[in-house]
């Protein structure tokens, strides 16, 4: 059974279509990232989950269960974390996660809301006023906010936007934490090493269209053409002219489709007499395979 089962799910504000027929599911466990440039349909899709939205058409069900026709069963199995700061100025920290187990139906969950203020280091804050916090303290009681049902399944919609780095930092950790205690994670991000170094699995949206979805290692592997920078004895061979993207520095540039290719162009080099003085091949990252794919290109 999927965590989350996104089935052909399209949503039309008028004539403009924000999702259209996004189909994939996440299984139980896993931690995936949801990527795509602003305005590619991310949140939309996050609050169709919630049941905040309803698709146009298409369904999606969470732990198994229809978000429109079983919301509450649906609503209990997640928690999203939004990418807006939203809370009452007049409440506590703890005031504030009362009333969110409130709305869940847990009349007594201090003893889990205290774990929580532990864990994201707001112990000390639990009754100072919302409006009394910094952005990132606001930020955390937003995560602890998603958690006092203890959903299977977390979403995430960029929680480290405007984060600092230390606060940014412990926050992977905890949901780390999280995660290896079997909770199903999504995330999304535009900070892209964030997808690359905690993700297994990563999706990519444009223009409401689910471009890509991979594992991460495989999205790095086949998609990309890797650079290669060579510092030769002479002029390279015609035969590799076609390769080349640009010289810089006394040294050519060639684009590979894969770095196999690298043995042909050896070859090609050492048949034409051509000395190789010094070769560089450039790191490949899903920065880089993003920007790729948003610039029109497929895996
Ligand atoms: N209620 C609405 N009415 C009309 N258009 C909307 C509405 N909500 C969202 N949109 C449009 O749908 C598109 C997708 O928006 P969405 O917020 O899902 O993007 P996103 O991927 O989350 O972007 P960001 O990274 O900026 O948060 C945008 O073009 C947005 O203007």
């Amino acid at each position: 059974m999927p965590a989350i089962e996104i089935q052909s799910v399209s949503k039309r504000y008028g004539a403009f279509t924000a999702l259209d027929n996004v189909s994939f599911t996440v299984e139980p466990g896993e931690f995936f990232a949801l990527l795509g440039p602003n305005g590619a349909g991310k949140t939309t899709l996050i609050s169709a989950m919630a049941g905040l939205s309803r698709p146009s058409e298409g369904r999606i069900r969470i732990m198994n269960h229809d978000v429109v026709d079983d919301f509450r069963a649906a609503r209990m199995s997640l928690g999203v974390v939004p990418q807006e700061l939203v809370f009452d100025p007049f409440l506590s920290v703890r005031e504030t996660l009362r009333f969110q187990s409130g709305y869940f139906g847990l009349a007594r969950n201090d003893a889990w809301i205290d774990e929580l203020l532990f864990k994201l280091g707001l112990s000390d804050k639990a009754d100072a006023n919302m409006r009394a916090l910094s952005g990132g303290m606001k930020r955390r009681v937003m995560v602890a906010q998603a958690l006092v049902h203890r959903p299977p399944v977390i979403v995430l919609d960029e929680p480290t936007a405007g984060v600092d780095v230390e606060l940014r930092q412990s926050l992977w950790v905890f949901i780390r934490e999280l995660n290896a205690a079997g909770h199903t994670i999504v995330l999304t991000t535009h900070y892209l090493e964030e997808a690359e170094t905690l993700c297994n699995r990563i999706a990519m949206l444009k223009k409401g269209r689910l471009i890509a979805l991979e594992e991460k290692e495989k999205l790095l592997a086949h998609s990309v053409a890797r650079e290669v920078s060579l510092k030769l004895s002479a002029k390279l061979p015609p035969a590799l002219e076609s390769l080349k993207v640009r010289e810089e520095n006394g040294r050519v540039v060639l684009a590979l489709a894969e770095i196999a290719q690298l043995e042909t162009v050896l070859a090609t080099l050492r048949t034409a007499a051509v000395e190789v003085r010094e070769l560089s091949v450039g790191e490949t990252d899903l920065e880089s395979v993003f920007v790729r794919m948003m610039h029109g290109g497929s895996v």
